[in-house]
C-alpha cells in the first residue's frame, strides 16, 4: 500500500492527476486502451475538473481510455444525485471521448435488478474472469463507506457477483454497485480522500482494529493490484496519532 499526502484538495488533485498520467502511460506500453472506474460523491469533481480542464487535458491520450462507474445511486442522470451526471458535468462533457468508451450504470426505463445484471454482463464482456479496470478511483464516506458498501450492507458479502444492488431506507433509493469480488480484481485502487471530516474514516481503515463490517473500506485488497491512498493534510491528521 502506498500513502501519499498532499498539503491541500488543489495539490491532492495534481498529484493525482500526474499519477493517472503515468499509469496511463505504463498500461498503454502494455495493450492499447485505458480502463478508468470513476467514483462519484463530491470528492472528485475538482479533479474531474482539473483533468478537463487547461493544465492537463492535452496530455492524456483520451481515446484510449473507458470509462466505468464505480457506484450509481438509481435516480435519472438529470438527478442531482446521479454520479454519472455528476462525471458528465465535470469531466466527460469536456473530452474528445465518444459514447461507446462509456460504460455507466443503465438507470431509465429498468430496475434496479435488471440493471445490476445488465452491468454485471458489461462488466463480464469487457473484462477477463481474472482482471477487472486499470484504475479504479474510489472515494470514502465519514461512515467508511466506499463504492455504495456502507456499514452493515448485505452487499459486503456478495463474493461471486461484480455488480449488486440494495433498497437504501435511509437514503430512501435504490443504489448500484460494483462488489468487493469485482474490486479486488482491479490492477490499482485508488482512493482520494479530502477534508477533516474524513480524519477518523481514514484513520480506522488504514490503523484501526474495528472489522470491515462496520468500515467497509477495508475490504478493497486486490489479489493482484496495488492500494494507494491520496490524502490531504486535513484528511489524513489522525494518522500521526
Ligand atoms: O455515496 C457516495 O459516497 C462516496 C464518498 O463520497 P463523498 O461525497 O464523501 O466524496 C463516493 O465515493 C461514492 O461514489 C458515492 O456514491
Amino acid at each position: 500500500m502506498q500513502i501519499t499526502v498532499a498539503k491541500n484538495r488543489d495539490a491532492l488533485n495534481r498529484k493525482v492527476a500526474d499519477f493517472l498520467l503515468q499509469k496511463e502511460k505504463e498500461v498503454l506500453q502494455e495493450q492499447d486502451f485505458f480502463t478508468v472506474a470513476l467514483s462519484g460523491g463530491s470528492t472528485p469533481k475538482a479533479l474531474y475538473r482539473l483533468l478537463s480542464g487547461d493544465a492537463y487535458i492535452h496530455q492524456f491520450e483520451w481515446s484510449k481510455w473507458h470509462f466505468f462507474l464505480g457506484d450509481e445511486r438509481f435516480v435519472p442522470v438529470t438527478d442531482e444525485q446521479s454520479n454519472a451526471g455528476m462525471c458528465y458535468k465535470n469531466l466527460l462533457e469536456h473530452l474528445p471521448v465518444q459514447d461507446q468508451q462509456i460504460h455507466f450504470f443503465k438507470t431509465e426505463n429498468t430496475t434496479p435488478e435488471k440493471s445490476a445484471q445488465e452491468y454485471e454482463a458489461v462488466l463480464r464482456n469487457f473484462f477477463t474472469p481474472a482482471k477487472t479496470m486499470d484504475v479504479l478511483l474510489l472515494g470514502l464516506g465519514t461512515d467508511g463507506h466506499t463504492l455504495s458498501m456502507f456499514p452493515y450492507g448485505k452487499v459486503l458479502h456478495e463474493a461471486t457477483k461484480w455488480v449488486d444492488y440494495f433498497w437504501s431506507a435511509s437514503q430512501n433509493m435504490y443504489r448500484l454497485t460494483l462488489t468487493k469480488a469485482a474490486a479486488n480484481l482491479c490492477s490499482n485502487a485508488v482512493f482520494v480522500v479530502s477534508g477533516e471530516d474524513k480524519q477518523q474514516a481514514v484513520y480506522e481503515v488504514l490503523k484501526g482494529s474495528q472489522p470491515p463490517q462496520i468500515y467497509p473500506a477495508k475490504l478493497v485488497d486486490p489479489l493482484n493490484g496495488q492500494v494507494y491512498w491520496f490524502l490531504d493534510e486535513a484528511a489524513a491528521a489522525a494518522l500521526d496519532r
